[in-house]
């Protein structure tokens, strides 16, 4: 093996959080099996084998809880991952809130369609039909007639109901049933009935699986030493076993009998739930460091080998696995997924296949999404990527979406080549995983000032170079670069051809994306030929990913600059960090809050040096807010322009100056820890965005029926009636608010989903990194929240069934107090809340 050389880096610039992981895979590689036929060391439950896994599993849970019983002490699975936080192992064994919840085997629902004009009513007429899409060749679910025909009728308020229902009987059939209402007399009530002859329920090809090696009580819950978030994430942990999916073969449409638009896996996989009930892409990165804390390794191989059959198949990994997502991909994480779970497992067996896989992959990022660019800063020219999507035809799981943003009657007519240049911008959207922000709009809006429809038809993405995407491939380079440098993989040529393309991006990146005088990351623009001027929370991926440009090693001031919006929003809102500061109502802008973007921003606080990251938090002068510690520009947006902090009615804070920091607490934030004698600044904004997160999952949770017995009541009927709770358990949202910590996130093209994969991957996660500065929030009270106008959207039924698990009640004190942190601030009693917190705890 070769020696680890400080050689293997580009500059001094690489993370310390990766170079942890990097160096873990790389000292294990000497024990990999280059050309050897893989061994998985992992369990794996084949398709043909499943009817008797299942049977078998309840002998199974029996032996294996006999030999846990008979080894009491003995975790059952060795603990691998690089521990970053001294074990707390001689505090008592978690209790275990609440028993873990049987694993409901039904995945199938049919929506019941709600269309908002009568049965007898003739459809509205429609526009001549795009395109025949050559990547997507279905007849009934890729745009075509029968397509946009259901579309048109508006059966559902979600168009991914209708092409994720397989057919009851061959496609023929089916068409030959359409043909008779292929016409302009069509009626509602004969698209509803012909819909419910011919189609089945959404789901029916994929089954629960109940989950082997589950351990409910996991070595990482014993950093947690607060026991409130410490039983929180125990529950979280619970919630894999409501979100495991296999492929049900015996429902499999094979295109001749039924038509069906799932991809077939060979692998158990994790959904992220609701109506995501397949495997997807980049959201499988957080389940997959979700599953590492839970020690569930089996089901991260098998997420990655279902990713490697992806490859294999298609030459590249898609959107999500269904065949409406095979033009485009998502951001390409697989990499970085594979380079965890090596660190964290010692499976580096799985590199035989994934190797020559994870080439294939970034050869396909390289051979369709990449393109020269030129610096209009250094005249110099570098080979980056950015989305963009091949497409001329409405996204069929959002048909209606698109087609009424290509042809809105208030905005000017497209011509046809407009609207398919529309449909690929649309979809090339859908790649960046952030669908959609005001991050790729072009400015001026088509259309006037209004955010939402005219910014779908201003979507540019294609014209953007991403930072978050090139970081992302830097460290994918890096990582392969790696993995042939050692071991029997051991390849010097290939290795230094991925060294060299990964310098050639870290270059781009600090020429085109940096900005030194504004110490902010931006994406580049080819329309305009210059850096985009708003922030956007993409400014962290480079940290992330092991880039940290000069001026931030160089100098404190510097490196709190480039984190001081982070110290804004942890004093101003309530919630943690958004995609950007734009209000738009599309759901990657504010006032949404995404789990991927607090473990990044968490992530990239930990790259920093400790020589640049130990002093104290700067305070902002009198009169001033935590806004004027930002450098000059870095937002792209005044004060008063940014997003308000509700306090009550509606009623906003102030948006400038001292009075808007209203979550400000002395040395520290309101639900943000406890401060401690000697933290840097880094430390501060570590202890105060782990927190957030966890208060923002915990309270919405809580708010939407969630409870552990002992230690947090359920709200009565009357304050759970406020998100239509009453009959539910408790929902994990996919996205949060920054001002609103008891809600769900808003607004985007369908209602805000529970389940949820990367939710609860991220809870996972940072209970285990950051167990120890984890303590009990204060949760507003939903009925002062509910006087808030735009707190309504917590509502407990937004989504189907994938969270769920609530204890039972208790009358008991709970230690997460029922006060509302913005009223008390709002009459100067910010100091009493601290009191309480540090009594809460
Ligand atoms: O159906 C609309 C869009 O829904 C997905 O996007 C959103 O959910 C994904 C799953 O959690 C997530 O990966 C993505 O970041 C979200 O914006 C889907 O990925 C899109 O392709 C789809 O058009």
């Amino acid at each position: 093996m070769a020696p680890l050389s400080t050689t293997r880096r580009p500059s001094s610039s690489i993370t310390v959080a990766h170079d942890r992981v990097l160096l873990a895979v790389v000292a294990r590689l000497s024990n990999s099996h280059c050309g050897t036929p893989p061994v998985h060391s992992s369990h794996r439950i084949f398709t043909s084998d499943r009817v008797l896994a299942n049977t078998m599993y309840a002998k199974w849970a029996i032996i294996a809880y006999a030999i846990k019983v008979a080894h009491a002490n003995v975790p059952n699975i060795p603990d691998f991952v690089p521990d970053l936080e001294p074990d707390l192992g001689d505090q008592p064994t978690s209790t275990i809130y609440p028993p873990i919840p049987s694993v409901s085997m039904t995945t199938q629902v049919t929506s019941v369609a709600s269309p908002t004009a009568s049965l007898g009513a003739i459809l509205p007429s429609q526009v001549p039909l795009p395109p025949l899409q050559a990547w997507c060749p279905s007849k009934i679910f890729c745009p075509g007639a029968v397509l946009q025909t259901v579309n048109v009728a508006n059966l559902w308020s979600d168009p991914k109901i209708f092409v994720d229902k397989p057919t009851v009987s061959d496609p023929q059939s089916v068409l030959a049933a359409f043909a008779p209402i292929n016409s302009t007399n069509a009626t509602e009530g004969s698209v509803l009935q012909f819909v419910d002859n011919n189609f089945g329920g959404e789901g029916f090809e994929l089954e629960a699986e109940a989950l082997f090696n589950f351990n409910a009580d996991p070595p990482f819950l014993n950093k947690v030493k607060d026991p409130l978030p410490r039983a929180f994430a125990q529950i979280v942990h619970s919630y894999w076993t409501q979100l495991i999916r296999g492929t049900n073969s015996s429902t499999l449409c094979d295109g001749k009998k039924c038509e069906s638009t799932f991809i077939p896996l060979n692998h158990t996989f994790v959904i992220p739930g609701g109506r995501f009930r397949e495997q997807y892409y980049w959201d499988s990165f957080w389940i997959t460091q979700g599953l590492i804390q839970s020690r569930l390794f089996d089901i991260v191989n098998d997420t990655l080998q279902n990713f490697m059959d992806e490859i294999e198949s298609f030459g590249f990994i898609p959107n999500g696995g269904r065949r409406y997502y095979l033009n485009r991909s998502q951001p390409p994480v697989f990499v970085m997924m594979l380079a965890n779970y090596i660190a964290a497992s010692n499976d580096t067996a799985i590199l035989d296949r994934a190797l020559p896989l994870a080439k294939r992959e970034l050869a396909w990022w390289s051979d369709n999404r990449s393109l020269n660019v030129t610096s209009p800063y250094t005249k110099k020219t570098y080979t980056l990527s950015r989305y963009a999507v091949s497409n001329s035809a409405p996204r069929p799981e959002s048909y209606l979406t698109d087609y009424e943003t290509a042809n809105d009657p208030t905005l000017s007519t497209l011509n046809e080549s407009e609207r398919a240049e529309l449909y690929s911008q649309l979809a090339s959207g859908a790649e960046t995983g952030w669908d959609y922000s005001t991050r790729f709009i072009s400015l001026p809006l088509a259309g006037g000032t209004n955010y939402t429809t005219p910014a779908l038809r201003s979507v540019n993405v294609k014209n953007h170079i991403p930072v978050d995407l090139n970081a992302i491939l830097y460290k994918s380079n890096i990582i392969l670069a790696d993995f042939y440098m050692s071991g029997r993989c051991a390849n010097r040529t290939i290795a230094s051809k991925y060294r060299t393309a990964a310098a050639n991006i870290r270059a781009g990146i600090l020429d085109l994306f940096w900005d030194s005088s504004k110490l902010a990351f931006y994406d580049f623009n080819l329309t305009s030929n210059s850096r985009n001027s708003v922030l956007s929370a993409a400014t962290f991926y480079p940290l992330w990913t092991g880039i940290i440009p000069d001026e931030l090693i160089s100098s404190t001031s510097n490196a709190f600059g480039f984190f001081s919006s982070i110290n804004m929003v942890l004093r101003r809102f309530n919630g943690t960090y958004p995609p950007t500061f734009i209000e738009s109502g599309l759901q990657w802008d504010s006032p949404n809050a995404w789990p991927p973007h607090q473990y990044i921003a968490l992530e990239a606080l930990r790259a920093l040096p400790a020589n640049v990251s130990s002093g104290a938090v700067p305070q902002p002068r009198t009169g001033q807010s935590a806004f004027a510690l930002v450098p000059n520009g870095q937002l792209g947006l005044e004060e008063g322009a940014l997003p308000g902090q509700i306090i009550r009615n509606g009623q906003n804070a102030s948006s400038t100056g001292s009075g808007a920091d209203i979550n400000a607490l002395d040395g520290t934030f309101v639900n943000g820890g406890n401060a401690t004698t000697g933290e840097g600044w880094r430390d501060v904004l570590v202890r105060g965005l782990a927190n957030r997160y966890f208060t923002s999952a915990l309270c919405s949770w809580h708010a939407t029926g969630g409870s552990i017995s002992g230690l947090l009541p359920r709200l009565s009927d009357q304050q759970l009636n406020v998100s239509q709770s009453i009959n539910n358990t408790g929902n994990m949202f996919e996205k949060f608010s920054i001002r609103d910590v008891d809600s769900s996130g808003r607004g985007g093209e369908y209602t805000v989903q529970a389940g949820f994969g990367w939710t609860n991957g991220v809870v996972l996660w940072v209970a285990s990194t950051f167990g120890k500065q984890l303590v009990a929030p204060m949760c507003p009270d939903p009925l002062f929240a509910a006087n808030d106008a735009g707190s309504t959207s917590n509502t407990g039924n937004s989504s189907s069934s994938s969270s769920g698990g609530g204890g039972s009640s208790s009358p008991k004190k709970s230690s997460a107090l029922q006060i509302n942190v913005a009223q008390c601030q709002l009459f100067g009693l910010a100091l009493f809340a601290t009191a309480l917190q540090f009594l809460a705890v």
